[in-house]
């Protein structure tokens, strides 16, 4: 057993309600609703309540909730459960205004309708492109999904039947008749379960969204509408849209050779207001227009079949149910007999208006509800295993029609032939031979009557067979389509990846390439390397290196390299600084050959004043230079043949400096740096000798001149600074190469020489040999 399940919508207020300053009364929840604390003290002092009420409800909606949150919510699964041969129920009460058709068929669905428009897939696409979910209303959305759902089940063929009657002043109203017929009722009759059912309804069949709304079309005009004060458009029936759900199994059942099938149906009821005539009063156009006493009669009926209602379900809820329930008293507990005994799945929908002007008819829907939510009914799977028997005779019965058919064709035929051969026996025409020939061929390719009977059934099942698959085979194929459109992008994305690939395979190669030729050339290094110590491997001191210590040693030499590159680099400096020094030097030479000359004029002099000094015993002249006395003569005179003597032996020696002033620097560094790299110690020694004399010979010329000294001092930081870092120089080299040698155990400073010049690509080896050999 199963509990009715019961729902609240509360609608917001309508702007005529704003103006009038209604308020809202009702807090409502998830599941509860309550009176808001304000009203519930207004009430008290009113005495219309004593303390709050809560009510609970499977669902509470507030006035933001929309149609379709109220579809998928609630009212899908009823709808979900008929395809498995469920019946379901969805009722909507609550007095009048209070959004029961709006639920039900959806604000624009609704103006749609009355203004003869039907295009519903434009107004489903718009509700749903902007969010307008009130726009369309629970009917159609549960119609859609049901299309939805009978589209996508393969294993089942659906049939779907709808009608659509009204109770108004109790008498049952089909709305789908035509106009001329709408005016008879209907009348009940009750099927082989003692269920009540409507005799003659007409029930249309529909495929799609469209036939639904055709019939909800053209039932809503016939529908009654009445003003009321309360709501301009105010349903004055009950309507009951009935969906009739039939489902057949692709799949038959071998073993007992039926096809399963279920039946359900779904009524969507729209009851009409459940206020009290004295709170519905009529408007004053209505009054003056049509009958009051319609009205009333129309109120009175409505009220009478939801007390019934009410009545029924309370009598139903009770503890202890009585054996027999009134169902009879009115039409509509006749007709939600079903759903409310079993075997139905129900759904109340209440709809309240929130103001508290309201209070009275708001709480009578809310007991209504609550008494309603303690309806239980069983529910069962409506299982109709009849149905393949009448589908089967349904193709029996196309077969013999066929048959008819064939055998009038047949029967057209035999006449021709008839005829035919009686021209023949007339005259004895070719053509009416040939003529016969063919009927007698068409005859005997058409089966016979007999025949027929037997191939047509297996033909027919063949053919329906055939066309499952095709049917199979064309899902096949659009699936195969869309795989292979999907293969197609991925092999294009595929190609494009192998471009990338091969283009960077190419750099690779050409890398590769690259990478070879200089492998190869490191390897003739290497080999050549390895022939050279291979010319070592016969000497007694010699040993072979593990990888390690020749890596190790490899180290060394390239440190070693790396030092001889700086020193190289320091020479290549000082080479500078004597092509700048060389004007130095000439200078110098001149300054002393001048000195030279004018010394030997002074010692000439002095020779010839020492005579005349002798032979007229004279004191010298008093202008310095000629009246020192003859000690101090001498000692100069001593000095500076000293001085003279050096110089020339200097010049014999350094031929280099007696070379003209002229001469090409570049050339003149050149050789200076040769003499150099071959006696440094002895050039240097020169040179400061050299200095030394021009120094004591200038001073003892007395000719101090500043510039000169400057030069000369000059000159000798400068020689200095050559001798030191030349001896530094040789120092490491010597210092290396024996380092060298220790850690080899070999004398092999070729190795090393040839090495360097190779890796740094000096193509002066030779002269670094030389010069090695020389240091050494
Ligand atoms: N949830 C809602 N949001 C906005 N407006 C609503 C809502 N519910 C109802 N309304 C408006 O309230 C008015 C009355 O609604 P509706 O006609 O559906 O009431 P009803 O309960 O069917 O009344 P009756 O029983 O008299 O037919 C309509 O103008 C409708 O647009």
């Amino acid at each position: 057993m199963e509990k009715i399940s019961v729902c609240l919508r509360v609608r917001p207020l309508n702007q005529k309600e704003i103006n009038d300053n209604e308020i809202i009364a009702w807090d409502g929840s998830d599941s509860k609703i309550q009176l808001n604390k304000i009203c519930l003290k207004d009430l008290i002092a009113q005495k219309k309540v004593v303390n709050s009420l809560i009510y609970e409800f499977n669902h509470c909606y507030g006035q933001q909730a929309d149609n379709y949150y109220l579809f998928s919510t609630s009212v899908k699964q009823v709808i979900m459960q008929s395809l498995d041969g469920i019946n379901g129920t969805v009722i909507m009460y609550g007095q009048t205004g209070s959004g029961k058709t709006f639920t039900m068929l959806g604000k624009r669905n609704q103006e749609m309708l009355q203004n003869n428009n039907s295009n519903i897939q434009q107004l489903i696409k718009e509700s749903f492109a902007n969010n307008q979910y009130n726009d369309v209303g629970i009917l159609i959305y549960s119609m859609m999904e049901l299309f939805k759902q009978i589209n996508i089940d393969e294993k089942r063929q659906f049939e779907i039947k709808c009608s659509y009657y009204e109770i108004y002043n109790e008498f049952i109203y089909d709305l789908l008749r035509e106009e001329n017929e709408l005016s008879e009722p209907l009348i009940f009759g009750t099927d082989y379960r003692k269920e009540f059912v409507i005799k003659n309804i007409k029930e249309y069949n529909v495929t799609s969204i469209e036939d639904v709304i055709t019939c909800i079309s053209k039932g809503e005009k016939n529908r009654h509408y009445a003003e009321t004060i309360l709501n301009h458009q105010s349903s004055r029936s009950h309507t009951i849209f009935k969906v009739l759900i039939s489902a057949y199994s692709n799949e038959s059942e071998e073993e007992e050779n039926f096809t399963f099938s279920t039946e359900a149906c779904i009524n969507f009821i729209d009851l009409a207001g459940s206020e009290k005539i004295s709170s519905c009063p009529i408007s004053d156009d209505v009054t003056r227009n049509s009958n009051r006493k319609d009205r009333n009669k129309e109120s009175s009926a409505i009220n009478k079949s939801l007390f019934f209602l009410t009545r029924v379900i309370a009598l139903k809820t009770q503890k202890v149910p009585p054996q027999h329930i009134p169902y009879r008293n009115s039409t509509l507990t006749k007709l939600l007999k079903s759903s409310l005994t079993g075997n139905f799945k129900t759904l109340i929908l209440l709809s309240i208006n929130p103001g508290l002007s309201q209070y009275d008819q708001t709480q009578s829907t809310l007991r209504f509800g609550t008494s309603a939510k303690l309806v239980e009914s069983k529910i069962e799977q409506n299982v109709n295993f009849d149905a393949s028997y009448s589908n089967n005779q349904q193709k029996l019965n196309q077969l013999i029609q066929k048959n008819k058919q064939n055998e009038k064709t047949i029967s057209d035929q035999q006449k021709i032939i008839d005829s035919l051969k009686q021209q023949l026996q007339a005259s004895n025409y070719s053509e009416i031979l040939t003529n016969l020939k063919q009927s007698e061929v068409q005859l005997a390719s058409k089966p016979s009557v007999s025949q027929f009977n037997e191939t047509d059934v297996s033909l027919l099942e063949k053919t329906q067979e055939l066309n499952s698959q095709l049917q199979q085979e064309m899902d096949k194929n659009i699936l195969l389509e869309k795989n292979c459109t999907e293969l197609h992008k991925r092999l294009q994305k595929s190609n494009e990846q192998i471009l990338t690939y091969f283009n960077s395979h190419k750099e690779m190669e050409q890398q590769i390439k690259e990478l070879r030729l200089q492998n190869e050339k490191y390897e003739k290094l290497s080999q050549n390397a390895l022939n050279r110590l291979s010319c070592y491997e016969g000497q007694p001191n010699f040993k072979k290196f593990s990888l390690d210590e020749l890596q190790n040693l490899e180290h060394q030499i390239q440190q070693c390299l790396q030092e001889i590159k700086i020193e190289k680099q320091r020479r290549n400096s000082f080479q500078q600084l004597n092509i700048d020094a060389m004007p130095l030097f000439t200078q110098p030479t001149e300054t002393l050959r001048s000195d030279r000359s004018s010394a030997s004029q002074d010692f000439r002099r002095i020779e010839e004043e020492d005579s005349v000094t002798k032979s007229q015993k004279k004191t010298p002249k008093k202008d310095g230079k000629l009246l020192q006395p003859k000690k101090q003569q001498q000692s100069y005179f001593k000095a500076t043949s000293n001085r003279l003597s050096t110089l020339s032996n200097y010049e014999n020696k350094s031929p280099l400096l007696k070379k003209p002033k002229n001469r090409d620097a570049q050339n003149f560094a050149k050789k200076v740096q040769d003499q150099k790299n071959q006696k440094p110690s002895q050039i240097q020694n020169e040179y400061r000798s050299k200095s030394n004399d021009s120094h004591s010979k200038q001073k003892g010329a007395q000719q101090p001149q500043q510039e000169q000294s400057k030069l000369k001092n000059d000159i000798q930081s400068l020689a200095d600074r050559l001798y030191s870092l030349s001896e530094k120089f040789q120092l490491n080299r010597d210092t290396k190469v024996s380092q060298v040698r220790k850690s080899t155990n070999v004398n092999r400073p070729e190795i090393i020489y040839e090495t360097e010049s190779e890796l740094l690509g000096d193509s002066r080896s030779t002269v670094h040999k030389s010069n090695r050999s020389a240091i050494k």
